[in-house]
C-alpha cells in the first residue's frame, strides 16, 4: 500500500464548531453513557413560527428548554449511524492556509492536475470551470473586495483577510442577493446572537471582527451598513455574535480543518460534552460534487422518540475545566451536560494509571486537590508533585509544539519525542490530557517526517504511537465515533505500508519476542483486522448510506488489496511446504 495518502499533516481530529477552534474535535464518553435529559416545553408559538422557516425531516422538530432555548428533537427512534440531516452550508469559505490547495467552491482537493486560479484576484482556486461559474454569482462582489484589500494591506502576511471576516462578507452578499424577504436571510436573521451576555475575553474579538468586516466590505459611511440591513453598531456586533455562536467548522473526509461554515438548520442544536450525533462532510459518489461541501449530521448512539439532538461544539477529549472554559468563552454557556456534572467516577481524560497496576485508575492530581488514590485497590498515589510537574511541563510543551510544527517541524518532533516519555513514566493513561493530546500531534509529525524521508525506525514509531492513540481515543469516545473510526484507518493503514527493512536476525537476541509492531505476515494480519474494525466504525460515524465516507471507501479497498496481497503470502507458503523432502 502506498503511504501517500497518509501525507497531510493534521492539526485536530476532532469535527467542531468554528468559535472553539482552539484544538481537537467531538466525543461521546464513557463514564457515563448516560443521555443527557433536558425536559422540553411542548412547542410555542415561537418555535411553531420557526418550524415553517426551516425544511426539517419528518423525524425532528424544534422545541424549546428553558436553559439551553431551542434545540432540535427527535419525533421517532433514530438508530445509531443514521443520517439525521444531510445539507449544503449557506455559506462556507476555506481557511487562509488552504485557497491554494482546495477548490474554493466544493472544497475538493486539488488533484495532480491542479487548480485553476480565479484570474482576477488570483487568491481563489476551483477544481473546474463548473464550480467557477456556480461560485462567480457570490465571488464576484468577493473578488473585487479581496483585490482591494491586498492593494491596502501593509504586508504580504495579511494580505488576505481573515476566515472570519470572508465568511460573513459572503453571508451578507448572499443575503443581499437573494433579499432579506428569502428563506435563507429570515433563517440566518434568526439565528441566536450571544450579544448580551458576551465574556469580556471576547469584546475585542468582536470589535476586531466588526472593525475588519467593514473595511472588507468596502462600507464608509453608516447608509453602506444600512445595504446590509445593519442598522447600528449593535446590529453590527449581534452579527459577529451571531457568526461566532453558529458557524462549524468544515473538515475533510479525514477529519483535516479546511474551513468554516455556516448552516443555520445545523446551528439549532444544542452542546452536550456527551452527545449523541456527530456533524461530519463524509465526500461520497452518493452527494453530487454540486452539494458538496455537504454537512451531514449522524446519530453516534441510538435515539429514543422525544429525545433531544444534541452534538459537542468543542473537543471533548479535553478534561472537564477546560471545555467548560472554552464554553464559556466562545458560547457564553456553562455546561451542565451529564460529563461535566458527573462527580464519582475517574474522568479518563485525567487519569493515572494504578501505581500497583491493578488495572484500575487513579484521579489526576490538581493543584487544589493533590490526594490521589486508584478507585479500585485504594492505593494512594505517591510522589503526586512529580505528577503535576509533569502535567505542566507536557501542556506548555504541547502549546510549543503545536505552534511550531508548521514552521519547524523538526523541532516540534523532537519536542513531542522528549516529552512523552516523561507523562508516560508519570503514569498517566494514553486517554489524559495532555499526553493524548501531544501523542497525536507526535503521530501527525511522524507521518510528516515518514513521506519526506522513509525509514523503518519512523515507520514502527508512527505504528506504536498510532496504536496508543487507538487504544486512549477508544478510552473516552464511544463506539463508532469517527475521530475513533479515522484513528484506526490510520493505525491499519500504517501497519500495511511496505516494510522498508527486515529485521536482521543478529539484532533479535536483544529485542523482546513479542516486540511491536510485528514484521511480515503477524504484522499483515495486525493491519487487516485493524483496518476492518475501522470499517465498522466508519460505517457508524461517517453513516452506512454514506458508504463510511471517503475514508470508509478508502478502507474498503485497502482491506481487498490486502487480502490479495495475504493470499499471496498463504500461497508462497504452501509452495514452500510443498517444496520440501517428503519426511522433513
Ligand atoms: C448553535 S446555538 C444552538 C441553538 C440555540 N439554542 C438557539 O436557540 O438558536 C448555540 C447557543 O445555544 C445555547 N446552548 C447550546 N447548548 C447549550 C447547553 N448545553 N446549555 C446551555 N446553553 C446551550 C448557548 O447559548 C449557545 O451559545
Amino acid at each position: 500500500m502506498s503511504f501517500s495518502d497518509l501525507r497531510a499533516a493534521r492539526q485536530s481530529k476532532n469535527a467542531r464548531a468554528f468559535a472553539a477552534q482552539s484544538q481537537a474535535q467531538q466525543v461521546n464518553a464513557s463514564p457515563s453513557p448516560k443521555q443527557d435529559k433536558t425536559e422540553s416545553q411542548e412547542p410555542s408559538a415561537d418555535a411553531e413560527t420557526l418550524l415553517d422557516l426551516y425544511d426539517l425531516p419528518d423525524a425532528l422538530t424544534i422545541r424549546v428548554v428553558p436553559r439551553e432555548g431551542r434545540g432540535i428533537w427527535s419525533k421517532h427512534f433514530i438508530k445509531r449511524g443514521s443520517v439525521i440531516l444531510s445539507v449544503k452550508p449557506h455559506t462556507s469559505v476555506l481557511s487562509t492556509p488552504n485557497l491554494a490547495s482546495y477548490c474554493s467552491h466544493c472544497f475538493e482537493a486539488a488533484s495532480e492536475a491542479g487548480l485553476k486560479r480565479c484570474a482576477r484576484c488570483r487568491i481563489v482556486h476551483y477544481c473546474t470551470s463548473g464550480c467557477q461559474t456556480a461560485d462567480w454569482t457570490i465571488h464576484k462582489r468577493e473578488c473585487a473586495a479581496l483585490q482591494d484589500w491586498a492593494t491596502h494591506a501593509p504586508s504580504a502576511e495579511v494580505s488576505v483577510p481573515s476566515d472570519a471576516v470572508r465568511c460573513l462578507g459572503r453571508l451578507l452578499w448572499a443575503q443581499q442577493t437573494e433579499g432579506p424577504g428569502s428563506p435563507c436571510s429570515k433563517q440566518v436573521a434568526a439565528m441566536q446572537s450571544n450579544r448580551k451576555s458576551l465574556q469580556p475575553s471576547a469584546f475585542e474579538f468582536h470589535a476586531n471582527l466588526s472593525h475588519f468586516l467593514v473595511r472588507y466590505l468596502g462600507i464608509s459611511s453608516p447608509d453602506g451598513l444600512q445595504e446590509f440591513g445593519i442598522a447600528s453598531s449593535s446590529d453590527l456586533v449581534d452579527l459577529t455574535s451571531r457568526f461566532a455562536t453558529n458557524s462549524y467548522t468544515v473538515t475533510t473526509p479525514d477529519l483535516t480543518p479546511v474551513g468554516a461554515c455556516v448552516s443555520p438548520v445545523v446551528a439549532l442544536i444544542n452542546h452536550s460534552c456527551s452527545p449523541n450525533a456527530v456533524v461530519v462532510f463524509p465526500r461520497t459518489s452518493r452527494v453530487p460534487l454540486t452539494e458538496e461541501p455537504n454537512m451531514i449530521v449522524v446519530a453516534l448512539r441510538d435515539i429514543q422518540p422525544d429525545e433531544q439532538v444534541l452534538t459537542s461544539y468543542i473537543d471533548t477529549t479535553l478534561p472537564r475545566s477546560m471545555r467548560r472554559r472554552e464554553l464559556l468563552d466562545a458560547y457564553s454557556f456553562s455546561c451542565q451536560c451529564t460529563l461535566c456534572t458527573a462527580s464519582s467516577v475517574v474522568d479518563p481524560r485525567e487519569a493515572l494509571w494504578c501505581p500497583k497496576s491493578c488495572g484500575g485508575n487513579c484521579p489526576l492530581p490538581t493543584e487544589e486537590n493533590s490526594l490521589s488514590q486508584c478507585a479500585r485497590c485504594k492505593t494512594a498515589v505517591k510522589d503526586t508533585d512529580a505528577v503535576l510537574d509533569a502535567v505542566r511541563v507536557g501542556q506548555q510543551g504541547l502549546d510549543k509544539a503545536n505552534s511550531l510544527q508548521t514552521k519547524d517541524p523538526a523541532k516540534a518532533v523532537q519536542l513531542t519525542t522528549n516529552l512523552m516519555p516523561i507523562l508516560i513514566s508519570a503514569k498517566l493513561t494514553p486517554s489524559s490530557h495532555p499526553l493524548l493530546g501531544l501523542s497525536r500531534l507526535h503521530q501527525t509529525l511522524l507521518i510528516s517526517a515518514f513521506s519526506a524521508s522513509p525509514t523503518q525506525d519512523v515507520l514502527d514509531e508512527a505504528i506504536r504511537t498510532a496504536t496508543r492513540n487507538t487504544t486512549g481515543l477508544s478510552m473516552i469516545l464511544d463506539e463508532g465515533h469517527p475521530v475513533r473510526g479515522v484513528a484506526l484507518a490510520e493505525a491499519g493503514k500504517l501497519l500495511a505500508v511496505d516494510e522498508l527493512e527486515a529485521k536482521k536476525p543478529s539484532a533479535m537476541p536483544f529485542e523482546r519476542q513479542d516486540a511491536f509492531p510485528p514484521t511480515g505476515p503477524p504484522r499483515l494480519k495486525l493491519a487487516y483486522e485493524t483496518l476492518q474494525r475501522a470499517r465498522e466504525e466508519l460505517l457508524i460515524g461517517f453513516s452506512r448510506a454514506m458508504e463510511g465516507g471517503q475514508v470508509g471507501r478508502e478502507v474498503r479497498d485497502a482491506l481487498a488489496a490486502l487480502e490479495k496481497e495475504m493470499d499471496v503470502w498463504k500461497g508462497g507458503l504452501r509452495n514452500a511446504v510443498n517444496d520440501l523432502p517428503r519426511g522433513s
